[in-house]
């Protein structure tokens, strides 16, 4: 050892913080020799068919991919110390992934291993066996500061009573360019026992803006395949959400976690996929409630099963010399029976040529034959059976069915009644109904109708776990959609019933649980708010009496002193347009993302404004880059994001930009709470009284 290298090890030997860089790059080094040595193997060893060489060569490359070194993804990110129980003078540096030594021993373990989770949950009351927490701070990939609690007895440091500790307050504050990112380091008590909980079980979560329910909801999914990597890679997951512009947002998070094996789809895609139908037709609000609403399953069921009709003739099958005959009652019993039972429409369709050719066979051996299981399949086989399951129990196209139910009124009262009143029937029915289910304009809400005729007739393949977010704006036909793609698995359901912003948003949880199918669900709530600073949230909050009365106000965990701003510009609106842009310009001088927010109708003239000061902009979705920094984005777009800095254009515009007061109240609330660090509001127009009082 060099004089050089002994004074470097005594430094760190000093110094913690050398120490702790020390073991980092030993743990990238480990890292790249794993990685190493999974390029390295020799698959010829192992395997001489081809086809299995390329199975074990994708993985292969799947897995160098998960052991990459991403140079703004710290290895680790906290470390824990045990002291006397089980893991006695154990210490662990935690981290996305399980990193080895030469000799198998962790460097990092994965931040899912049970061995992390009092990183999560330990607490001075509830130590659970540690000693000592320390969480790591970096900039630009550089290891630069610890925080220490202790959390052993009569320990101090940097917990705090109230709100949350400063290298958390500094993550969160963190500027944003590009998608959203993990929370893997600073996951909070609260929210880990959510994303801990088992797969076994529905989970929904009700929480207000910014409380964390995305984030949580995708960790999730992260700690299942970990915990259930096997099952779910056969079963599969999904993440549901509004737009394509939120899946966008949030796509990083789960392959900066490791994982690159989860979908993503919203409700649309999820049904038009499946139903066939091409969504090219919009519903007015009327016909969207009531196409909506779980009564018309009811009216789909009717309606599929009166496409069973009763025989009225005797089947008569003819083999050899000899015919069979079964009459019409005896087939009738066996149609009744598939009717009764609880099988797919397709089964029950399948089964009926068996059911008869069995009652045929039957009638054989009593006239002394003795026909074996091939002559059955025959008989099943036979003309005149085909015509009869032809006739009895046809095969049903679900975009006609539901294109006869939409354009035929006498058919629907047919299956409605009871259901639907006249009215009810009328906002469903197209005013001119299109030729055929393939010249329709199918609306989303009819792909829905579409998707569960699909289901009652084939079974819908069902995931082993799927998340849904923004779930409060679901209509119970959709729920149901969702419904079926996880009825052998398990649900992340996730939703604040204040930023309801459909006509048929859910009132309840309980309620939208029972149509999703999974009643037996625990609602957890999240009341600790991380993105809007408390200035912000507390004038948002301003609107819930108004338009949910009864919900709690978020209780943010950060102080931002000014971060609150409220501007009035008189006169008329050019006015109000150059502010707008001043504000915009002022916020880019700051670092991250700015969204410049405005109901929808405004965002055109916005466009123009923003283009003629030379100031360019990304709509939601595009990825903000270190020169485009600002988002336009239209109210309607607003929900499940957020900027460092929001502009929020005229709030009584977004308000009357809606049907109904309370809707537009709640795309109001939604459109306030986008912002992390600091929210400029720009008015002309008379603020809404709900929020100026
Ligand atoms: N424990 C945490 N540590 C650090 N940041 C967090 C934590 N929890 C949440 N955040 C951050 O707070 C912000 C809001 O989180 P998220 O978008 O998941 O909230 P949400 O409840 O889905 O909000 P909304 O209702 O508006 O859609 C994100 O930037 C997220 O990274």
């Amino acid at each position: 050892m060099s004089a050089h290298d002994r004074r470097e090890e005594s430094e760190q030997q000093n110094d913690p913080l050398a120490r702790e860089r020390a073991h980092l790059a030993s743990s990238r080094a480990a890292l790249r020799t794993m990685r190493e040595e999974v390029a390295a193997l020799d698959i010829r060893d192992v395997t001489a068919n081809w086809v299995n060489a390329e199975v074990l060569r994708s993985q292969i490359d799947e897995r160098i991919k998960a052991l990459a070194d991403l140079a703004h993804t710290p290895l680790f990110f906290g470390r824990l110390d045990y002291g006397a129980g089980v893991q006695e003078g154990q210490r662990f540096h935690i981290g996305r992934r399980h990193v080895h030594d030469g000799d198998g021993d962790p460097m990092v373990v994965d931040w899912r291993a049970p061995v992390s989770q009092p990183f999560y949950r330990a607490s001075r009351k509830d130590p659970q066996g540690v000693e000592l927490r320390r969480r790591f701070g970096y900039t630009g990939g550089e290891l630069t500061a610890y925080e220490d609690e202790r959390l052993g007895e009569g320990g101090e440091g940097a917990e705090q009573e109230e709100g949350v500790s400063r290298l958390i307050q500094a993550e969160i504050e963190r500027p944003r360019v590009g998608p959203m990112r993990d929370i893997v380091a600073t996951i909070q008590p609260e929210q880990d026992e959510i994303v801990r909980s088992g797969l076994g079980g529905t989970v929904c979560v009700q929480g207000g803006p910014g409380t964390g329910k995305t984030a949580v909801g995708l960790h999730r999914v992260a700690y299942l395949l970990y915990a259930h990597r096997e099952r779910l890679a056969r079963t599969g997951t999904l993440v549901v959400g509004p737009n394509r512009s939120f899946l966008h947002y949030i796509e990083q998070v789960l392959p900066a976690l490791g994982e690159l094996e989860v979908g993503q789809a919203t409700v649309e895609e999820l049904v038009a996929g499946a139903g066939k139908v091409e969504v090219r037709g919009l519903d007015g609000a009327a016909a969207a409630v009531v196409k909506g609403d779980a009564r018309m399953a009811e009216v789909l069921r009717r309606a599929l099963r009166s496409q069973v009709a009763m025989p009225v003739e005797p089947l008569v099958v003819v083999r050899g010399s000899r015919r069979w005959r079964v009459p019409a009652y005896e087939v009738e019993e066996i149609v009744r029976e598939l009717l009764d039972r609880d099988i797919r429409y397709g089964a029950a369709r399948e089964a009926l040529p068996q059911r008869v050719a069995h009652t045929v066979l039957v009638r054989m051996e009593q006239a002394g034959e003795a026909p074996d299981d091939r002559v059955q399949d025959q008989v099943a086989r036979n003309a005149a059976v085909k015509a009869l399951v032809k006739a009895v129990w046809p095969a049903v196209e679900p975009a006609r069915l539901v294109w006869r139910l939409l354009s035929d009124a006498e058919y629907l009262a047919a299956h409605a009644e009871g259901l639907l009143d006249a009215e009810e029937q009328k906002a469903v029915l197209w005013e001119k109904p299109p030729r055929s289910a393939r010249a329709a304009k199918w609306s989303a809400a009819d792909a829905v109708l579409v998707d569960e005729v699909a289901d009652l007739v084939e079974r819908t393949h069902s995931l082993g776990h799927v998340v849904l977010d923004e779930a409060q704006d679901l209509s119970p036909m959709q729920y149901r959609a969702v419904g079926r793609r996880c009825s052998t698995g398990s649900a992340t359901v996730l939703g604040d019933l204040a930023q309801g912003t459909t006509p048929w948003a859910t009132g309840s949880w309980s309620e939208a649980l029972a149509h999703l199918g999974k009643p037996e669900a625990v609602v957890e709530e999240l009341t600790a708010g991380f993105r809007v600073p408390r200035e912000v949230i507390a004038y948002a909050s301003r609107l819930l009496p108004h338009m949910s009365p009864g919900l709690a106000a978020v209780r943010s965990v950060r102080e931002a002193p000014g971060s609150l701003s409220v501007r009035r510009v008189d006169g008329d609106g050019e006015g109000r347009d150059v502010e707008v842009v001043a504000a915009c310009r002022e916020s880019l001088g700051r670092e991250g993302s700015i969204g410049l927010i405005a109901a929808d109708a405004r965002v055109p003239a916005l466009a123009a404004a923003l283009e003629a000061a030379g100031l360019a902009y990304l709509a939601p979705g595009e990825e903000t880059t270190p020169d485009v920094r600002l988002t336009l984005v239209p109210a309607s777009l607003a929900k499940g994001l957020e900027y460092d800095h929001v502009v929020l254009d005229e709030p009584a515009a977004v308000v009357d930009g809606e049907p109904d007061e309370r809707t537009g109240l709640r795309r109001l609330y939604v459109a306030l709470t986008r912002a992390v660090s600091g929210l400029v509001v720009v008015h002309s127009a008379a603020l809404p009284p709900q929020l100026a009082a």
